[in-house]
């Protein structure tokens, strides 16, 4: 076995090659988890700028590289110390700079696009007064509208940002299938693309859009010679609907396809069983490098009815056994409870997931019953929460720890209270200021109070006080909901503020949770969310009941569940099974651990689990406990 950690050296140099201006040649780059992508990536990067920065600045050029997240733009960016040689953005960036200056054909586009929209609109009736029906009317009014009037639109504009709904503005989408259409129908926007950026890196090519991967991958086939697409990903660990199915087959024989065979991340054992998970989708194997060691891998299985605490807890309290390290249990006397013990990852599937075991599943779930669009309550900033969370949980906890100097701070920030009163006295002489201070003070003494009791007050006591004492700002629907609640009334009321009804009646103890959990302050992750990152110690959570979601299957990925009709049709058709998008899954968790791996299978059928797990060799008998 070659364990030799400079054996994928030889890599960088077939890339360096490929970006050499006599010899310029598009790639592919075989390559699975912890092979060291990104430092490939830059590596390239750094070489192509030192023998080409200079030829290609003289002549206006940039090496162009398209990232999957900002974070990773800044990342690259910060690398190469910011130099404007290289251009580096996200997807929906570089799609909408590549575009925006042909205005004529972006109109001529959206026309088209909308009298396609509406043809289809206009032969999918639905029942007269349902929801689908008023939408479907509601768009095509919308779309209809738009399109008498698009050639009024001087400019189109768009936000990567996104958040502009104004008539002009191109939504994420539609930049995206823009560029894609353009680029492949307009030679010349694909020549001014190779003119502009002879060198374009695509990080994350697995998860980038499919249409306008094709596109990219049209223009290099044109453009043989002149243009190097240099393809970094793993097909392995594409997690979104959107990227491309089977990358590899579509690469053209005159392109290089160096192989990366090291993981530099994981220890022995962890890159086994990733080479086990994957040996069913393709025959990638990687090798580890020597110097990481043996480490540790378990399968814990419970049966789908346990109770999770107790099951994770057990599950950690043994691999603390197992290896050694005291960092997978809290310590004795630590008050920090074990769902949240920061040395160990825990991978869920869905936020609902974490929300059980955080401790905020009554808020999460009223929340999701929101009748709106999900996102905020899906990213942790519903706007209605946003009080309790940068004003009310602040000061609470500066109060708790005596810190006066913050608590004035908030209020004076923040209060109406402060500026009302203010402006109540005529004139506002010390004296005056001074009685506005001790009124402030005496509310933020009533809020304080509602915490002395025995019990955390529920989010409705601390929205009420703050109502009755206008001490900071309360959403209207929060307003809403409590003159509701006020008036006793006998019926149930519907909808929205039936779902703010159930938040307020949580604790609050549950806002505070919620922010912590959505602002990366758990232990907790989902499994879709981990790509790139890496941890020491990693649980890695199965459990298709609490996901309740149809998209991936566990149990039927470990022998638990019989495929379905269409499962086996997907397969026998080569389309993506649930089976296939689980296993990439299961990939990406399991390959985030760079010391020892605990996965936590919870099924209705811990023998069938067991079963799979020997005979395939993803686990031997020593390594699962039965829980
Ligand atoms: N040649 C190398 N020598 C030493 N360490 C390396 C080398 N290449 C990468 N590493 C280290 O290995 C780890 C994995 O690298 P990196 O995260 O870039 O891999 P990746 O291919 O992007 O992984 P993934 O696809 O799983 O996210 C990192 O800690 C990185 O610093």
């Amino acid at each position: 076995m070659l364990r030799d950690p400079s054996v994928d050296d030889r890599v960088d140099d077939e890339i360096a090659h490929c970006l050499q201006r006599e010899t310029p040649r598009s790639f592919f780059l075989y390559a699975g988890a912890g092979s060291g992508k990104t430092r490939s990536l830059v590596l390239a990067l750094k070489r192509a700028q030192e023998t080409r920065g200079h030829d290609l600045t003289l002549r206006g050029q940039q090496i162009a590289v398209i990232t999957f997240t900002n974070a990773a733009a800044d990342e690259i960016s910060s690398r190469l110390d910011f130099d404007p040689l290289v251009s580096v953005t996200t997807i929906h960036a570089f799609a909408w700079k590549l575009v925006r200056d042909y205005q004529d054909d972006i109109r001529s586009w959206l026309a088209a696009e909308l009298d396609a929209s509406i043809e289809q609109l206009e032969s999918t009736k639905s029942r007269e007064g349902s929801k689908k029906e008023t939408d479907r009317v509601y768009r095509l009014q919308k779309n209809r509208n738009l399109a008498a009037t698009i050639h009024d639109i001087r400019k189109f504009t768009y936000s990567p940002s996104g958040g502009n709904h104004d008539r002009e503005a191109l939504n994420h989408s539609q930049v995206i299938k823009l560029a894609a259409d353009l680029l492949t129908s307009k030679p010349l926007l694909a020549n001014i693309l190779v003119t502009k950026h002879p060198i374009l890196f695509i990080d994350e090519s697995q998860d980038t859009n499919k249409n306008l991967l094709d596109a990219f991958l049209h223009v290099a086939s044109e453009s043989e010679g002149q243009f190097v697409l240099g393809l970094f990903g793993d097909t392995m660990q594409r997690i979104y609907n959107d990227g491309k199915v089977d990358i590899a087959g579509s690469i053209p024989g005159t392109w290089a396809t160096p192989v990366k065979v090291m993981n530099h991340r994981s220890p022995r054992r962890i890159v086994e069983l990733s080479n086990r998970v994957r040996a069913d989708a393709d025959d990638h194997s990687q090798t580890a490098r020597e110097d990481r060691g043996e480490g540790t891998v378990r399968l814990f299985i419970a049966s789908v009815d346990s109770d999770t605490d107790v099951v994770e807890k057990a599950a950690a309290a043994t691999m603390s056994t197992i290896t050694g390290d005291a960092d997978w249990t809290v310590p004795a006397g630590d008050d920090s409870e074990a769902g949240e013990n920061p040395a160990v990852k825990r991978l869920i599937l869905e936020h609902s997931m974490a929300a059980q075991r955080f401790h905020f599943a009554d808020l999460f779930s009223a929340l999701k019953s929101l009748p709106r669009d999900q996102t905020s309550v899906l990213d942790g900033s519903v706007p209605e929460l946003q009080v309790f969370l940068q004003q009310v949980e602040p000061l609470v906890q500066a109060h708790q720890r005596g810190d006066q100097f913050t608590v004035a701070r908030i209020v004076r920030e923040n209060s109406p209270l402060m500026a009302h009163k203010i402006l109540e006295a005529a004139s506002p002489t010390p004296g005056a200021l001074r009685t506005v201070l001790e009124e402030c003070q005496e509310a933020v003494d009533q809020l304080i109070n509602l915490w002395s009791g025995a019990e955390v007050p529920t989010i409705g006591q601390v929205a009420s006080v703050l109502d009755g004492l206008g001490l900071f700002t309360l959403a209207t629907s929060i307003k809403t909901t409590l003159m509701i609640d006020k008036l006793e009334d006998e019926e149930s009321p519907a909808g929205e503020i039936d779902a703010w009804q159930r938040c307020l009646a949580a604790s609050f103890d549950e806002v505070s949770r919620y922010g912590r959990y959505f602002s990366g302050m758990t232990p907790f992750a989902t499994h879709q969310g981990v790509k790139g990152l890496e941890f020491p110690r990693v649980m890695v959570v199965l459990s298709d009941e609490e996901a309740g979601g149809f998209l991936f299957s566990y149990e039927k990925l470990l022998g638990a569940k019989e495929l379905t009709a269409s499962d086996v049709k997907n397969v026998a058709t080569g389309k993506d099974s649930s089976v296939d998008r689980t296993r990439r899954l299961m990939y990406v968790t399991c390959s985030r651990a760079s010391e020892a791996l605990a996965v936590v299978a919870y099924t209705s059928k811990p023998e069938a689990v067991r079963a799979f797990a020997i005979e395939n060799n993803w686990f031997s008998e020593d390594e699962i406990v039965l829980l």
